[in-house]
């Protein structure tokens, strides 16, 4: 039996309109939530991502100002605009688009943010919170992989969680999410030289690697959940992630898809970060 489809889009909407309803009750209060995004340099798939992001945010009734600087603009600039915005009343949450162009310190602008709006969840006080159980912003895109295998029904307590990829935006606080959850795991990367040994044994896949086929169907305990984290691009040039999609869900019990998996996911997060900032503001 071919694996359950689970759909970001369709649990975005749910959570999106749980969303908008705490949105209005703060406006109601004269405190309607409000996102800053800035992007510098002219990157197109960053084009498209900050403009879905500032879209989103007119869906759940949030107040947001995308920000756009040519490549050239200097990090002293920058961070006078983050100053400004930590400042401005309306603004809740900040994000920063990355990557950001190479004379620019991305840790630095990082740090600029103020911790009670750093949504992206990107600061080392933010890793910290994750790392030692305490509350504070959550990565977006771990977190809504989080509520995408939260959805299945399963309980990830004593199951044995394989994630794939070490970033600090999604492979590590993934792992630290899962080990929250009560879940044995393991983190697989680069230096791996087995992967197929340890996802064979996970009953929860998580990858997040960049590289399309990294996860095949050979690879995968029947009856896994898998959860697609890659954004590539296949030969005729069609997005698709990190899993092959089309023999992986013959043997897992649920998979999520590229595009319409992760992604949605992601912004939702951002979103629900946001409306929790403004809460506690
Ligand atoms: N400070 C910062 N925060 C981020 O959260 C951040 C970032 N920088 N830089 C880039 C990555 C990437 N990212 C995505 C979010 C949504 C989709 C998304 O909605 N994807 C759709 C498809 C979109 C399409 O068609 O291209 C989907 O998977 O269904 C993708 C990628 C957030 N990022």
């Amino acid at each position: 039996m071919p694996a359950q489809l689970i759909d970001g889009i369709a649990l975005s909407q749910k959570l999106r309109g749980e969303i908008a309803a705490r949105a209005a009750a703060l406006t109601a209060k004269g405190k309607q939530p409000g996102l800053a995004v800035i992007l510098v340099g002219e990157d197109p798939a960053s084009q498209v991502y900050v403009r879905n992001k500032v879209k989103a945010c007119g869906d759940v009734g949030f107040h947001s100002v995308l920000e756009k600087y040519e490549a050239e603009l200097s990090e002293t600039a920058l961070l006078a605009r983050i100053a400004k915005l930590n400042a401005d009343p309306a603004i809740h949450g900040i994000l920063v688009q990355m990557p950001l162009p190479k004379h620019i310190n991305p840790h630095k602008v990082i740090e600029a943010i103020s911790t009670t709006k750093d949504v992206d969840g990107y600061s080392v006080l933010s890793a910290g919170e994750l790392m030692t159980g305490l509350p504070g912003f959550r990565p977006c895109t771990p977190y809504g992989c989080m509520k995408l295998i939260e959805s299945t029904g399963v309980d990830l307590r004593g199951k044995h969680a394989v994630v794939i990829g070490r970033s600090n935006t999604v492979g590590k606080p993934m792992g630290l999410l899962l080990l929250q959850a009560n879940a044995t795991v393991t983190i697989c990367h680069s230096a791996t030289p087995d992967l197929g040994l340890h996802t064979r044994q996970a009953d929860v896949v998580v990858a997040a690697v960049g590289r399309r086929n990294t996860l095949t169907a050979d690879m995968v305990k029947p009856g896994a959940i898998v959860i697609d984290v890659g954004m590539n691009r296949d030969d005729a040039g069609k997005l698709c992630g990190d899993v092959d999609f089309a023999g992986v869900k013959e043997v897992a019990s649920h998979i999520t898809p590229v595009p319409g998996g992760v992604g949605p996911m992601t912004i939702t997060m951002l979103l629900m970060n946001t409306v929790e900032a403004a809460e506690r503001l």
